[in-house]
């Protein structure tokens, strides 16, 4: 594939890492987590180009928030008063997609006993968030990509063109151009889709927000089933924040339903998680090590609570060694070499 005009997403990013989220127009993004950097960078983007009418692409693991961005991208912009329509293109049988997205009139197949507007005319004047769009056939492809450069199109076994003015958004946790290369999905279609790239990260990339999606969840659980689970345990949450969470932020919301819903009051503590969660952590988390039959290590399990320590220490401070330091009643240097020896890194 030859290389496309494509708007870089880093190149993007530096540009706007510059600008302040504006808080007068943060509506978009209410009830959406992201103290993160690559969230605030996310959102930043999304404030710059909501309103550019131009085509995004969302690209993510499944459970990222690929429908709640496409959302806040259609509040944020002038079209946030007029329709935002939503369809699954990977949850649709292939045969009745294409109703779905064009209409289709009265006799056209079995079953079709009446007109009926599709998504795209539902659309009008506002947002069509096409969702797992990597999933859709070749010849959806093609008539996809007739909306994209005429904004028309027919209904299925009608002849009369409907004109349509929809902003069109799309989403995939597909690598799009891979599929390009493996002949699944159409090369014109991929670079009329491809204007601007949105790449949300996966949950584990962003550890940093994992704080904050637990209030935010325990929050919102508390005021809608009535429970009063109000706090997370130290140890519990640093468990939380070390699993890999494959399911993504989908994942942690379930996880968080089913401890708030089955506790109903109370700490979350470490017993509350799934053993998998907690078989992931304990190399990483500060637990009273056990001396079991075989002894154990006694440099090894100082090294590691040292290790442990001084993240929490960086972690308290934003990062700030001469802080983290003064905390830790070590000087700055010798915190530095320590940084250095453990490999210590900052989470997204
Ligand atoms: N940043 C966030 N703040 C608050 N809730 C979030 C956030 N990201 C995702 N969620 C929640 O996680 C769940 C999954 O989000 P969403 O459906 O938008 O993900 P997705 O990437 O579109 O998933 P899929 O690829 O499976 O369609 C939803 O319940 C959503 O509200």
């Amino acid at each position: 594939m030859q290389n496309s005009p494509i708007i870089e997403n880093d190149a993007l990013n530096e540009t706007l890492q510059e600008t302040p989220v504006d808080s007068d127009k943060t509506d978009a993004f209410d009830g959406i987590v992201g103290e993160s950097t690559k969230m605030q960078d996310i959102f930043r983007l999304v404030e710059r180009v909501a309103d550019s009418d131009s085509t995004i692409l969302i690209n993510g693991e499944t459970g990222t928030g690929k429908g709640l961005i496409a959302h806040a991208i259609h509040k944020q912009s002038y079209r946030r008063d007029q329709p935002f329509v939503s369809i699954n293109c990977g949850a649709i049988p292939e045969n009745l997609l294409e109703s779905e997205l064009f209409g289709h009139v009265k006799g056209s197949f079995t079953g079709a006993t009446a007109n009926k507007v599709g998504k795209f005319e539902a659309a009008n004047g506002g947002t069509i968030f096409l969702d797992e769009i990597g999933d859709m056939s070749q010849d959806l492809q093609v008539k996809i990509l007739k909306v994209l450069e005429e904004r028309c199109f027919e209904p299925v076994g009608g002849c009369k063109t409907t004109k349509v003015d929809v902003r069109i958004v799309a989403a995939t946790h597909r690598d799009l151009e891979e599929e390009v290369q493996k002949g699944n999905f159409r090369e014109d279609l991929f670079y009329r889709l491809y204007v601007i790239p949105i790449k949300l990260p996966a949950l584990k990339e962003r550890r940093s927000d994992i704080p904050h999606f637990v209030a935010h969840f325990m929050d919102r659980l508390n005021s809608t089933k009535t429970t009063a689970v109000d706090s997370i345990s130290e140890e519990a949450l640093n468990v939380m924040i070390q699993y890999t969470w494959p399911g993504n932020v989908r994942e942690l919301a379930n996880l968080m339903e089913r401890i708030v819903v089955i506790k109903g009051q109370g700490e979350i503590e470490i017993d509350d998680l799934p053993r998998k969660m907690r078989d992931e952590a304990p190399k990483n988390c500060i637990l009273s090590p056990e001396i079991t039959g075989e002894g154990l290590c006694l440099s090894t399990a100082v090294s590691e609570f040292e290790k442990r320590l001084i993240y929490q220490s960086l972690e308290k401070t934003k990062w700030v060694k001469n802080r983290a330091a003064k905390l830790l009643h070590v000087k700055r240097t010798t915190l530095v070499e320590k940084i250095k020896r453990y490999d210590l890194q900052k989470c997204a």
